[in-house]
């Protein structure tokens, strides 16, 4: 078994929507950011790989690089599982926590639960997305962007069997 751990943040800047969980949320302003700025599937990538010893994102797609320039978090986090595939691992479960003081997430986290779900090809159940604000309190609470936890849990992978 292997544990993982990833947190991210993306600060607000000019746009119209924001991507969350591979979803795009129509907000008042953007993310900054070298690809899409989706800060969940950002620290999800973050945990998957830490689990493996694999470093983090930023060596694999570095933002220097233009070829990841406005890239699609989404093909992002498909790259990094098939990393965590090839090291023999498997996802067992993943537990994530967004904090933001706006926008409201609840009425998405149901269709981000579903994205991680497919992205990360497991049953339904074992991927969890809550949302807190941090009651009005440091960067995230005055509004400044969004930040993001993920923690997952690994098996090793045999010949399509998940064994400890
Ligand atoms: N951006 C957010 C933040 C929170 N929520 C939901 O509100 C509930 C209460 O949040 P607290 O900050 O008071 O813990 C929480 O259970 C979240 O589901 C949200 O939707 N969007
Ligand atoms: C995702 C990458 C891609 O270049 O850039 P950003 O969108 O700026 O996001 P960050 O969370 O800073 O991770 C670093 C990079 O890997």
């Amino acid at each position: 078994m292997r544990i993982g751990h990833g947190f991210d943040v993306h600060r607000f800047g000019p746009g119209d929507h924001l991507m969350i969980g591979g979803l795009r949320i129509a907000f008042e302003q953007g993310f900054v950011a070298h690809s899409d700025g989706d800060v969940l599937l950002h620290a999800v990538c973050d945990a998957l790989l830490g689990a493996c010893a694999l470093g983090d994102i930023g060596r694999h797609f570095p933002d220097t690089d233009p070829a990841w320039a406005g890239a699609d978090s989404q093909d992002l986090l498909r790259r990094v599982y098939t990393l965590v595939k090839e090291a023999g691992f498997a996802l067992v479960n993943l537990d994530a926590t967004l904090m933001a003081q706006q926008p409201r997430m609840a009425p998405h986290i149901p269709s981000m639960i579903e994205t991680l779900t497919a992205l990360l090809q497991v049953e339904e159940g074992c991927v969890n997305v809550k949302a807190t604000t941090t009651e009005k309190l440091g960067f995230v609470g005055r509004g400044e962007g969004v930040a993001a936890e993920a923690v997952v849990l690994l098996a090793r992978h045999d010949r399509g069997q998940v064994s400890e």
